[in-house]
């Protein structure tokens, strides 16, 4: 289902909303939300456990702070204990500041006879497995001591950590490593699924990922506004064209690509192979001269025409679909009028690279709008159009893509691990992707493939979605065909993307 409540994010701040509605408004107390997580937490850990140790014994150690996250943590401690597993809570907090029901997890793991050992500095982390219950949604700013130093060499030990909502020290809201933070085998998180875990660090650090909802009813998700989802490929299922038996290419639309400037063909060609290969009738380029021959010998199916005169390019575009502009595109004066040119054009528009590059330098090129624009840029060229770092713009993902969207007035794909899509005050977030993907030419291949959707009649929203989806989807495939992350090829992505689209394309007809 489009948008379901296993697939919404939350901040921290939202998922406190949650807690609280569950707690007020539907009566179920703060104490049995603790134990259901305690429960699902103590269940996978077990999960794993079976997996790593088979029927050995192993060792557990629960790092505790001193707010709810270690109440959680002091539930699955004590329900270790009465499965007979050594088990032992190191409290890093001070338990004399427990409070409420965070105290009342600690007096109940104390019944179960749970030895709880305060946190000192000579302290040995010795355990085969770890329970990181130091700090949750209620972390504050930068990490402080003494959690800085455990968190620090809990890492060091390289063993096994299950992580309690989310690895401490990790930004629920923005993915961001406040200071210091918890390197995860696995993330159980409660109630919401928080933003962080999917995003920037949050991809590195999380592990495997787990979602337990603590049986909280459906109602309590109602009141809680939300704008932010993981991306779901089933809802574009029914956007993309039906091949009729009948159809004729001119039933797929006409994509037209601009780009290759002097010594820039690379890009152009990789764009445009990978349009080819994603189901549009028609592919032109409009390029340099020089690039005809080698793009031609390349791709016989496109059409290529050499073009120093972007004068010539108007007449170029009539009654065609859409426009990708961007990859190759360079900054010179041929690049700034074969950009003023596309905008001029009225088509829908996928700006990329050298496109982006161009409106940064020239944000009043904005006022020549005509027509919807998909802009797709890295954290780097996010940064150029929004005045800003880069840095700050990975500081804060969400907030950066929804601020181009609403600044450009388009759609926006913000790159990187946990790419994100805006469109319309939407945020999706493309749970899949690899690091693999960082290497040159991914982005090219991107902006064809989205030029190709759109021009299918893809909306551009609707085209980023299912384009950003597909492309690290593909990305993941071709990992696992050649085994690991080292020298994947942006041309390699081509097939595999053709290849899935084909079967959403039976899935959306046969089900
Ligand atoms: N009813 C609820 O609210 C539920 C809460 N749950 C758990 O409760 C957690 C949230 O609990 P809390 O709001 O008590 O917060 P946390 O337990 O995440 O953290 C609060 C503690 O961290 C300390 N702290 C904050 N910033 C710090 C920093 N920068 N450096 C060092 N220490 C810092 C605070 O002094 C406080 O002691 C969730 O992540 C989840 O694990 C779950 O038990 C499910 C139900
Ligand atoms: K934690």
């Amino acid at each position: 289902m489009a948008n379901s409540l296993s697939h919404t994010l939350y901040t921290a701040e939202q998922v406190r909303q949650l807690d609280y509605n569950a707690i007020h408004q539907q009566g179920i107390a703060g104490y049995t939300l603790m134990e259901r997580a305690g429960k699902a937490t103590f269940r996978l850990l077990r999960q794993y456990c079976e997996q790593w140790f088979g029927k050995e014994s192993f060792h557990l150690q629960v790092l505790c702070g001193s707010g709810n996250n270690a109440g959680d943590g002091f539930i699955v401690a004590g329900l270790a204990k009465q499965k007979g597993i050594e088990v032992e809570v190191i409290a890093v907090g001070d338990p004399g500041k427990l409070k409420g029901d965070a105290l009342t997890a600690y007096q109940w793991c104390q019944a179960q006879s749970v030895s709880i050992t305060p946190w000192q500095e000579n302290l040995q982390l010795t355990a085969d497995v770890f329970v990181d219950a130091l700090l949750g949604t209620g972390l504050k700013g930068p990490v402080r001591e003494t959690y800085a130093s455990v968190i620090e060499q809990l890492n060091s030990t390289y063993k096994p950590v299950i992580a309690v909502d989310i690895p401490s020290g990790l930004c629920a809201d923005t993915g961001t490593v406040l200071g210091v933070a918890v390197k995860a085998r696995s993330t159980i998180t409660f109630i919401g699924r928080k933003r962080g875990l999917y995003t920037h660090h949050g991809c590195e650090l999380t592990g495997e990922v787990h979602f337990a909802d603590l049986a909280v009813p459906e109602l309590v998700y109602h009141t809680t506004p939300c704008n932010s989802y993981l991306l779901d490929p089933s809802r574009y299922l029914t956007c993309l064209p039906e091949r009729y038996k009948n159809s004729h290419k001119g039933a797929f639309g006409h994509l037209v690509l601009i780009g290759g400037d002097h010594s820039m063909g690379g890009a152009i060609t990789m764009a445009a192979e990978a349009a080819l290969h994603a189901g549009v009738g028609l592919v032109s380029v409009v390029t340099r001269p020089e690039q005809v021959g080698g793009l031609q010998a390349r791709c016989p199916e496109i059409m290529v025409i050499g073009c120093d005169n972007p004068g010539q390019i108007p007449r170029l575009l009539i009654g065609k679909s859409a426009l990708v502009i961007g990859p190759g595109l360079g900054q010179s004066r041929w690049s700034r009028e074969c950009l003023l040119a596309a905008i001029d054009s009225g088509l829908p528009l996928v700006l990329d690279a050298d496109g982006l590059n161009l409106l940064a330098v020239e944000p009043t090129l904005l006022e020549q709008k005509k027509s919807d624009w998909l802009l797709t840029p890295h954290p780097g060229e996010a940064a150029r159009l929004l005045g800003v770092s880069s840095q700050q713009i990975q500081q804060n993902r969400f907030a950066s893509v929804e601020q181009l969207a609403s600044q450009y007035q388009s759609t926006a794909v913000l790159k990187g691990a946990g790419s994100l899509v805006c469109a319309k005050g939407l945020i999706q977030l493309a749970n899949v992707g690899n690091p693999g993907m960082a290497v040159g030419g991914m982005g090219d291949v991107l902006s064809g493939l989205l030029g190709a959707l759109i021009a299918q009649g893809l909306s551009t929203a609707e085209a980023a979605g299912l384009g950003t989806w597909l492309h690290s989807y593909s990305a993941d495939q071709l990992v696992k065909l050649v085994g690991g992350y080292f020298g994947l090829r942006a041309t390699e992505l081509i097939p595999l993307i053709r290849k899935q689209i084909n079967q959403m394309a039976v899935k959306s007809k046969y089900g």
